[in-house]
């Protein structure tokens, strides 16, 4: 079955690997800002004198860098092999039969190689995504879809567009790992409430986003070695496996898997500088969205990251999977704006949106999504045909 892809492009792996044999990077190797915070702390493992300090440690990562590693989130090795080698043996099929299960204008099922564009859809750079996908949102009833979708625009978001799985046991892992990843998300959110010593009033505008199932999406990315000739030190060539951008969400949480050959692909903005994110045994990578930057008035970070090409040296063995969740509350949430404390804040897209809704006392989350992803429509009048223009270095590998 995998054999019409593999000659095409020789380097793609598409077997099925055990998590523990993968060339980790330790956790000395986090980078400065970067803290690995342990979430069985967090829910208490340890006591109170620990916690705080974790919750310490929290607050720093979320209102300085954006970004922090978890360890000890309670998701085996076994449930991430499901998810990952199901995926990765559904990519290893031919173009054809993946193409039954492409949804990806609702943002479902397979996406194929290079065909989305980050760059294009924030206006960052040039070229398209350097791998291929797959998605999930969540798995509702009628009802509730019904209950959630207020407006035209709602039911354009695709945020409750039904989902497509290739069969039953590969539906299982992803409806498995959804629910796993959903449930750390929100624990983190709480954690976060209580980090930030956000008001009780506060706190419950938080809990609303928490208690409802969200629209989230988990998406699983494969990343083929890239290309001798694709490299970024190749001259005229772009840098970029996906642009820079900061996510639409509330929480983002990540699973990478290391390059084979030690390169180090995800880079986050910290400071004025992109830093390494390297993929730490036994870790997601977690980074703060746009949508919980707005909630509480600029007073934590929504970090702007990209995925870079490696140079020549290090093409061979440059492979990654990543398997990333984007937290988002339900389209029908009301959102409050979070009282932080005296003097922190300022005036954002949420706070207009907040004071235009005048006696009403809240923004549905579909409001503030629709303005949000108004922004950036714009850059998607640029022509497809723009991102396309390097398509020749990866035909072939
Ligand atoms: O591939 C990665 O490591 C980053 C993915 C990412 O940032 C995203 O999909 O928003
Ligand atoms: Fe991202």
């Amino acid at each position: 079955m995998q054999t019409e892809l593999k000659k095409e492009h020789e380097n793609w792996d598409f077997s099925a690997r055990q998590h523990s044999q993968l060339n980790w990077y330790a956790e000395t190797d986090a980078p400065p800002g970067v803290p690995v915070i342990d979430l069985s702390i967090l829910r208490g493992a340890e006591g109170a004198g620990e916690r705080q300090r974790a919750l310490d440690a929290l607050r720093e990562a979320v209102t300085k860098s954006g970004f922090f590693y978890v360890k000890n989130y309670g998701i085996t090795d076994k449930e991430i092999e499901a998810i990952s080698n199901a995926t990765r043996g559904f990519f290893g099929h031919p173009e054809d039969y993946k193409q039954a299960f492409d949804r990806h204008e609702q943002v479902r099922g397979y996406t194929g190689y290079r065909l989305e564009s980050t760059a294009r859809f924030f206006g960052t750079g040039q070229g398209k995504d350097l791998c291929m996908k797959y998605t999930m949102g969540p798995e509702l009833s009628p009802e509730e879809v019904r209950e959630r979708i207020t407006s035209e625009e709602d039911i354009a978001s695709n945020a409750y567009s039904p989902n497509i799985f290739p069969d039953a046991g590969f539906r299982d892992a992803w409806v498995n790992y959804y629910e796993r990843i959903h449930r750390t998300s929100l624990d983190l959110l709480e954690a976060m409430g209580e980090a930030l010593n956000l008001s009780p009033e506060s706190r419950s505008v938080l809990s609303e986003m928490l208690i409802e199932k969200s629209c989230g999406e988990l998406r699983f990315f494969q990343y083929p070695d890239v290309p001798l000739n694709a490299c970024a030190d190749v001259p005229g060539n772009g840098t970029d496996r996906m642009a820079a951008h900061f996510d639409m969400d509330v929480i983002t949480l990540l699973y990478q898997t290391p390059c084979e050959n030690g390169f180090i692909s995800l880079e986050a903005l910290i400071g004025d500088e992109f830093v390494k994110i390297p993929a730490i045994r036994g870790t997601l990578v977690v980074n703060l969205g746009e949508v919980l930057r707005l909630l509480m008035g600029n007073f934590i970070k929504a970090t702007i990251h990209r995925v870079v090409r490696p140079p020549q040296r290090y093409h061979l063995g440059s492979a990654r999977d990543v398997l990333v969740f984007f937290q988002a509350p339900p389209l029908n949430a009301r959102l409050r704006p979070l009282l932080l404390e005296p003097g922190v804040g300022s005036d954002t897209i949420f706070d207009q949106l907040y004071r235009e809704a005048g006696g009403i006392g809240y923004v549905t989350f579909s409001q503030l999504r629709a303005r949000l992803f108004g922004e950036f429509i714009r850059h998607m009048e640029v022509s497809d045909a723009k991102h396309e223009s390097d398509a020749h270095l990866f035909s072939k590998q």
